[in-house]
């Protein structure tokens, strides 16, 4: 019969399609697993590494948070860590102060640190060794601190959680800061970084400052560039600082303004220190005396400028230890800030000192300085100063600082470098000519 045949064909035919059916949905189920598992990972993935980066227990963060920043946030929460602060920062000497050092692998900022130490003040200091020059020479600042039980934190100024943290282990009663993207002609190749460090830092740093509790006093590194196109001379702290010749003049021009903003609201103590050309045994390698004195035991010739008039360009170069001085004169005579926790008690101290050696020296004589401390000749090509932020001279009046705190600068050009010459051949490890040639004649 057709029938039974049929229904078994019919059977066999529905059996197929319901065999077909399964398979298919079994492809589906799988494909659409396949498409689920592969997406859960995806998911995590991106979850796992959005999670590392901005996880800290500390943070409310923003979105222009830097995976730098929370790396040093990260750590900065170990216990070892925490103690290295506490430790580092308590003063040895009854009513020392506390204070955090910004830029303290920097050249003032090492010197300073140092001083403040070993007269028993609590130092903790901030550094980003960035690689404005050599960082080697800031890491071998960074051992001599900690030899002397400084211990420097390793974080940017913009990283606003890591100084919240220090400010929540540390009741800092001041802040020296110097951390700052120096150099006025460099600010024509590097514009931004002058913004992010001497502006957005120092902002970043207020902010913080002005809602511990308590607020801690300021002291911080201005600048002799701020007088730039200024003709008044000797230069006074009530001379024009409208007309900045360079972009790094105008940052720390801005810091000034900045400051008396957060003194007028949040009752901040400042002090700004206007510093004249610092020279000294650890100094900056991108400094005049120092790449001078680099090229001429290189026998490199060296530019000196004159100015666009041809006259002899000149600077009142300020010793580092003046400097230092004047840095501890301004922290002791500092006025506590008269606010906490963000809201303003009453006027606070706001103050703008010069710290200059009150007499200026030509570049031409700074070479023939360092020609005869070394012994050499320099090969000098004598041009017109380049138009790039310079200013032909700078002269410091600090009868202010003198009232105020007895600032008397007592170290002479010549005085001081040698005194930074003979760090320079021993930190270098260079035979000086003068000591080869004896040597020479002894063996002879
Ligand atoms: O007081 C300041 O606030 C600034 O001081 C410093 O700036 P400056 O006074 O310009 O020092 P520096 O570069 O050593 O040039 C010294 C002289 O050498 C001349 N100079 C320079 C280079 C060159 O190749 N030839 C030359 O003649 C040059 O024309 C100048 O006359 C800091 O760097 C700066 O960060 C800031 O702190």
């Amino acid at each position: 019969m057709a029938f039974p045949s049929d229904t078994s064909k019919t059977t066999k035919l529905e059996r197929y399609n319901s065999y077909i059916k399964r398979v298919n949905s079994t492809k589906l189920l799988t494909a659409s697993s396949k498409l689920i598992f592969r997406a859960s990972l995806l998911i995590s993935i991106v979850l796992i590494f959005f999670f590392t980066l901005n996880y800290h227990p500390l943070a409310s963060h923003t979105a222009t948070a830097s995976p730098h920043r929370h790396l040093s946030a990260f750590y900065g929460t170990g216990a070892d860590w925490e103690k290295q602060v506490r430790h580092s920062s308590t003063p040895r000497r009854a009513s020392g102060f506390s204070i955090l050092v910004t830029g303290a692998a920097g050249f003032v900022g090492s010197h300073c640190s140092l001083a403040l130490k070993k007269r028993g003040d609590g130092v903790l200091g901030l550094d980003n060794f960035n690689k404005y020059y050599d960082p080697s020479l800031k890491r071998a600042r960074q051992k001599l601190l900690s030899s002397h039980d400084i211990f420097i934190v390793e974080a940017d100024l913009n990283d606003a959680e890591l100084l919240a943290k220090l400010f929540s282990i540390v009741p800092f009663t001041h802040v020296l800061h110097l951390a700052a993207q120096a150099g006025v002609r460099y600010a024509m190749q590097n514009p931004q970084s002058y913004i992010k460090s001497n502006i957005a830092g120092f902002v970043t740093l207020l902010e913080v400052v002005k809602a511990a509790d308590p607020q801690p006093a300021i002291v911080w590194a201005s600048s002799s560039s701020v007088y730039g196109l200024n003709t008044e001379n000797p230069f006074s702290e009530s001379d024009r600082t409208d007309q900045p010749a360079s972009l790094y003049a105008a940052t720390k021009k801005a810091g000034e303004e900045i400051a008396h903003t957060y003194n007028h609201i949040y009752g901040l103590s400042m002090t700004g220190l206007r510093f004249f050309t610092v020279y000294g045994p650890w100094g900056r390698p991108d400094m005049a005396y120092f790449f001078f004195t680099k090229d001429l035991l290189q026998s490199k010739a060296i530019n000196v400028y004159k100015t666009q008039d041809n006259k002899e360009v000149a600077r009142d170069f300020t010793y580092i230890d003046d400097i230092v001085k004047g840095c501890v004169g301004a922290l002791d005579t500092a006025e506590k800030s008269t606010g906490s926790g963000g809201k303003k008690r009453g006027p606070a101290q706001l103050r703008i000192y010069n710290l200059g050696n009150t007499s200026p020296v030509s570049v031409g004589k700074l070479v023939s300085i360092l020609e005869s401390l070394l012994n050499l000749k320099a090969k000098k090509n004598v041009i017109r100063m380049p138009r790039n932020g310079d200013v032909p001279y700078t002269h410091a009046n600090v009868s202010l600082a003198y009232n105020d705190f007895g600032y008397k600068p007592s170290t002479d050009l010549s005085t001081g470098l040698r005194k930074f010459v003979k760090w320079y051949v021993s930190y270098y490890g260079i035979q000086p000519r003068v000591k080869s040639e004896a040597h020479k004649k002894n063996q002879a």
